[in-house]
């Protein structure tokens, strides 16, 4: 692979020969790239530039300003540079997560629910900018969930009946710059949902690890199996340069599991380069109460809320939100919270 291939997104999906076909090359080219792009509309762009300038804003504020963004209900909220780890190494971004916005009100939240909570939005600004891009690669991550299940010979339903209601989320990051003691911006992982959608400034620093034949890889979503930290100095690893007008995309753990292996979750990692770097990860995913079984039989189900609760307990074993669900015994709550099926 040398450079990234780009498709149009067509303004509907609803299982035409153009999109079957489509379909089919989106499968294809993750099978050999593991990532493609998607051409933003003019509209997007300019969503797009609105939620990095917020984005921009807010990081410039003093660390202690940010900090106060916090919250022992929900993952969503400000992760100082230093404070993820993967793979027991500390990662440099600097993050703003964005998860559900479920207001205090919600049963779900007044039922000790875990990671159920309001956004502590930094500012009126910067939510409408997130709100508005969310939207956005919402729209397009239901479109190619669509084209995908085409691809793979499914009924075009099948994969977005998974993502009613679903708990999409985001990580709006800044990078800085190296240091004469480290380039490490996030060490190698995988994402945990269905598919990953991200924007990033003309900086660059993203790396991703194509398929390779016969090379063994872990299913994350097993507690042996982690990814994080796996092949992290091992090539192939493939610089995604950066390009105006573009969204990467490719698939985590649920696609993965999903397809029985045959669409692998990407595993990638991010380099500090000379200047600091702004970015936004999206991650298009399953509901919380989505119990998900690969379409090829076998496998025990995963339940996406437990997996996703058990990923970000892992990754921040002291936030005040981990040390909430310990103290309450919400895990138990999971066992719970069942989509009808
Ligand atoms: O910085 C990037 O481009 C990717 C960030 C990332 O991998 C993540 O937030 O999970
Ligand atoms: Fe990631």
């Amino acid at each position: 692979m040398t450079v990234l291939r780009t498709f149009e997104l067509p303004d509907s999906v609803s299982g035409t020969t153009a999109d079957r076909d489509l379909g089919r090359r989106l499968v294809r080219t993750w099978e050999t790239d593991g990532i493609f792009q998607v051409a933003a509309t003019a509209e997007q762009e300019k969503i797009t530039e609105e939620a990095l300038t917020e984005s921009r804003r807010f990081f410039a504020r003093s660390l202690p300003e940010k900090a106060r963004f916090v919250s022992d209900l929900t993952y969503s909220g400000y992760i100082a540079s230093g404070e993820e780890v993967t793979a027991g190494e500390a990662d440099f971004s600097e993050i703003f997560t964005v998860c559900p916005d479920i207001p205090l009100t919600d049963k779900r939240v007044a039922d000790a629910w875990p990671c159920h909570g309001p956004v502590p939005w930094p500012g009126e600004d910067y939510r409408a900018a997130m709100e508005n891009y969310l939207r956005e690669v919402g729209g397009i991550g239901e479109k190619l969930l669509k084209l995908v299940a085409l691809g793979l010979e499914l009924e075009p339903g099948r994969l977005t009946r998974l993502t009613r209601d679903g708990w999409h989320h985001m990580r709006v990051l800044r990078f800085p710059a190296r240091s004469a003691t480290t380039e490490r911006g996030i060490g190698a992982h995988t994402d945990y949902g269905l598919l990953v959608i991200a924007a990033q400034d003309d900086v660059g620093g993203l790396f991703v690890r194509p398929p390779v034949p016969g090379e063994p890889r872990n299913r994350n979503w097993l507690p042996e199996e982690s990814t994080a930290g796996m092949y992290q100095d091992e090539g192939p690893w493939h610089f995604v340069e950066p390009e105006p007008g573009v969204f990467t995309v490719f698939p985590g753990d649920i696609l993965q599991f999903l397809t029985g292996g045959r669409l692998l979750s990407t595993p990638h990692k991010v380099r500090l380069a000379t200047r600091e770097r702004y970015t936004m990860a999206y991650f298009h995913e399953p509901s919380f109460g989505a119990v998900v079984r690969p379409l090829t039989g076998g496998d025990e189900p995963i339940h996406y809320g437990t997996h996703f609760t058990n990923m970000f307990t892992r990754c921040y074993p002291d936030r005040v939100t981990t040390r909430r669900i310990h103290r309450e015994g919400r895990l138990a709550v999971l066992d719970r919270i069942r989509d009808p099926e």
